[in-house]
């Protein structure tokens, strides 16, 4: 039976590794074993993903502890071979999706095996004594971070990687990356989901050589761009994009979707828009039949700060619905600022409407700068789903 600290284990452990690709090579994500007595043992190739022992027991210790929220005792029984008992754990059924990924016996790494094969150059105890494996990408050090607690440039969530909306995130992230990236300029869109899009893309950009350059939607886009150790580029420079990939805050059934609930709608259009291919990601909480079904926060509007009072009014004469000015809430005083210095109306509207048509009612309105309705710009979208799944949808 998988429990669910070995799945949380391979998702941590093994999350830069692809599922299927590892079951066709057979490289073994699974290489952790749970015994029922609430005995977790990681076999070599931990160690061969983590570097150094001693900074894997560390590492290690701390993600079993953040899997488990308990404490992890660890020791060195002999070299490449990695034991941890555990605090008891709860098994959580919905992990039985990880048993869809074969477990297989990884060899233990030793000094000087015979016939041995390098892992990895740099690292000098990584020695496979045993069939020949390919090398194993490394964790990267964002996840790791992320298992230590630390935060990363998303909009300062505390991403929990066992959490099944983030793992729902990251799922569709990474298949869109993988389906749709090529050498080229990337537009990136904004938000949580974004994060793992932008984590995928560096690591084909270290495994596969992948060329591309990143065309941010916001600050935060910036960010997560430079962190991540990728190209950055602008519009000015590469007006034209083979992709964009960007979150939403609902997707309707003809991908008709509202966006802006992180502020930053107008860029994110304008990527779209300068994009060969725009493509959404999201997890299972934002698809519905039609808009206003799942997101209840209404349509973001960036608008003039001066003009705020009289486009809410205009807005509600011409299409009913409440116009309200987005509040920083305890992080600032006053209104949200965006990043081009505008504030934002969150239009709660009611009932279905032509969204084309109140796209450019609301965009005719002096004052406006652009809305989160974005009508015809997508025409395909992963959904992350929260059983393990990736739903497609186009149109
Ligand atoms: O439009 C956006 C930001 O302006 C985001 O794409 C949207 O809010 C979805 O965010 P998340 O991926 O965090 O759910």
């Amino acid at each position: 039976m998988t429990s669910w600290l070995e799945g949380s284990l391979k998702e941590k452990l093994y999350r830069n590794v692809d599922a299927e690709r590892c079951a066709r090579t057979r490289r073994g994500v699974g290489a952790i074993h749970h015994e029922p007595g609430h005995r977790v043992s990681g076999n070599a190739a931990l160690q061969a993903h983590l570097g150094s022992l001693e900074h894997d027991l560390a590492v290690v210790r701390a993600v079993v502890e953040h899997a488990t929220g308990g404490r992890c005792n660890s020791k060195r029984q002999h070299v490449g071979f990695l034991s941890f008992t555990t605090e008891p754990v709860a098994l959580n059924p919905s992990s039985v999706r990880y048993a869809a990924t074969p477990i297989h016996a990884i060899p233990i790494i030793r000094e000087n095996g015979a016939g041995a094969t390098k892992t990895r150059p740099s690292t000098r105890r990584s020695v496979l004594n045993g069939p020949r494996h390919p090398p194993i990408p490394w964790l990267p050090l964002s996840a790791v971070s992320r298992a230590l607690g630390h935060q990363s440039a998303s909009r300062g969530t505390d991403v929990k990687m066992n959490d099944p909306v983030e793992n729902a995130k990251r799922l569709a992230a990474y298949k869109a990356v993988d389906n749709h990236v090529v050498d080229g300029i990337i537009g990136i869109g904004s938000g949580s989901t974004v994060v793992y899009a932008v984590e995928r893309l560096a690591q084909r950009v270290k495994d596969e050589g992948l060329d591309v350059i990143c065309v941010p939607s916001s600050f935060q886009a910036k960010q997560l761009i430079v962190e991540n150790g990728l190209r950055l580029g602008d519009l000015e420079m590469h007006p034209e994009l083979k992709v964009a990939i960007d979150g939403a805050d609902e997707a309707d059934h003809q991908l008709t979707l509202i966006k802006g609930g992180g502020g930053c709608l107008t860029q994110e259009k304008i990527l779209a828009s300068c994009a060969e291919q725009f493509i959404v990601i999201a997890d299972y909480r934002k698809a519905s039949k039609s808009l206003g079904e799942q997101w209840k926060k209404g349509v973001p509007i960036e608008v003039i700060p001066s003009s705020y009072r009289p486009v809410a009014q205009k807005i509600e004469k011409l299409l009913g619905g409440k116009s309200e000015l987005r509040m920083s809430g305890s992080s600032k005083a006053g209104p949200v600022v965006t990043d081009n210095g505008n504030f934002i109306l969150d239009w709660r509207f009611e009932g279905a409407h032509d969204w084309k048509e109140v796209e450019t009612t609301l965009n005719m309105i002096p004052g406006v700068v652009e809305n989160g309705l974005f009508v015809g710009m997508a025409k395909k979208a992963y959904f992350g789903m929260s059983d393990g799944s990736v739903m497609e949808q186009s149109v």
